[in-house]
C-alpha cells in the first residue's frame, strides 16, 4: 500500500491528477484502452474539474479511455444526487470522450435489473474475473464505508455477485454497486479521502483490527493490483 498526503484537498487533487495521467500514460502505451471507474461523493470533484482542464485535458487520451461507476443512487439521473450526473458534470461533457465507452449504472429501470444489467456489462469487458479494471477510484464515508458498502450491510460479504442492489433504510433509497470482489481484482485502486471528519475512522481503517462489518473500507484490498490512498494532512491527523 502506498500512502501520499497532501497538505489540503486542493494540493491532494494535483497530486492524484498528476499522479493518475502518468499512470493512465503508461498502461495506455502498453494496451490500447483504459478502463477507469469514478466515484461519486463530494471529495472528487475538484480532481474531476483539475481533469478537465490543462494539461489534463490534452495530455489524456480520453477516446481510449472507458468509463464505469463504483455505485449509484437509484435516484433519475437528473436527480442532484445521481453520481453519474456529477461526474459528468464536473468531467465527462468537458473533455473529449467517446459516448459508447461510457456504462453508467441505469436507474431508469428497476435497481435489481440495473445491477443484473451491469454485471452483463462488465462481463462482457471481462473475460479474465482475476484481471478487470485498469483503475478504481474510491472515496470512504466518515463511516467507514465506501462504494455502497455501508457498515453492517451484507453486501459487504457478497463473494459471487460483482454488482448488488438493495435497499438502504438509512437514506430510504436503492443503492447499486460493484461488490468487493470485482474491485480487488482491479490493476490499481486508489482511496481518496479528504477532511477531519475522516481522520479517526481512517485511523482505524488503517491500523486498527480488521472490523469489514463496522469498517468496509478494510475489505478493498487488491489480489494482484495496487493499493493507494491520497489523503489530505486534516484526515491523516491521527495516523
Ligand atoms: O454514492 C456515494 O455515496 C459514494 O460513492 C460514496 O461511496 C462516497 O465515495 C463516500 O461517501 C465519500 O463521500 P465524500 O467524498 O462526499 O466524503
Amino acid at each position: 500500500m502506498e500512502m501520499h498526503i497532501a497538505n489540503d484537498t486542493g494540493r491532494l487533487s494535483h497530486d492524484l491528477a498528476a499522479w493518475l495521467s502518468d499512470y493512465i500514460k503508461d498502461v495506455l502505451s502498453k494496451q490500447d484502452r483504459f478502463t477507469f471507474v469514478l466515484s461519486g461523493g463530494s471529495t472528487p470533484k475538484q480532481l474531476y474539474a483539475l481533469l478537465a482542464e490543462s494539461p489534463y485535458k490534452e495530455a489524456i487520451d480520453w477516446q481510449k479511455i472507458h468509463f464505469f461507476w463504483g455505485d449509484e443512487r437509484a435516484v433519475p439521473f437528473e436527480d442532484s444526487r445521481n453520481n453519474a450526473k456529477m461526474c459528468y458534470d464536473e468531467l465527462l461533457n468537458k473533455v473529449p470522450v467517446n459516448p459508447a465507452h461510457i456504462h453508467i449504472m441505469r436507474t431508469d429501470i428497476g435497481p435489481e435489473e440495473s445491477a443484473i444489467e451491469y454485471e452483463k456489462v462488465l462481463k462482457e469487458y471481462f473475460n479474465d474475473p482475476e484481471v478487470t479494471f485498469d483503475f478504481v477510484l474510491l472515496g470512504m464515508g466518515d463511516d467507514g464505508h465506501t462504494l455502497s458498502l455501508f457498515p453492517g450491510t451484507e453486501v459487504i460479504h457478497e463473494e459471487r455477485a460483482w454488482v448488488k442492489a438493495f435497499y438502504l433504510p438509512a437514506q430510504e433509497m436503492f443503492r447499486i454497486t460493484l461488490t468487493a470482489p470485482v474491485v480487488n481484482s482491479a490493476a490499481c485502486v486508489a482511496f481518496l479521502a479528504a477532511g477531519a471528519g475522516k481522520a479517526e475512522t481512517l485511523k482505524h481503517v488503517l491500523k486498527g483490527e480488521p472490523n469489514i462489518d463496522l469498517y468496509p473500507s478494510q475489505i478493498i484490498k487488491p489480489v494482484k493490483g495496487q493499493l493507494h490512498w491520497f489523503v489530505d494532512q486534516a484526515a491523516a491527523g491521527n495516523l
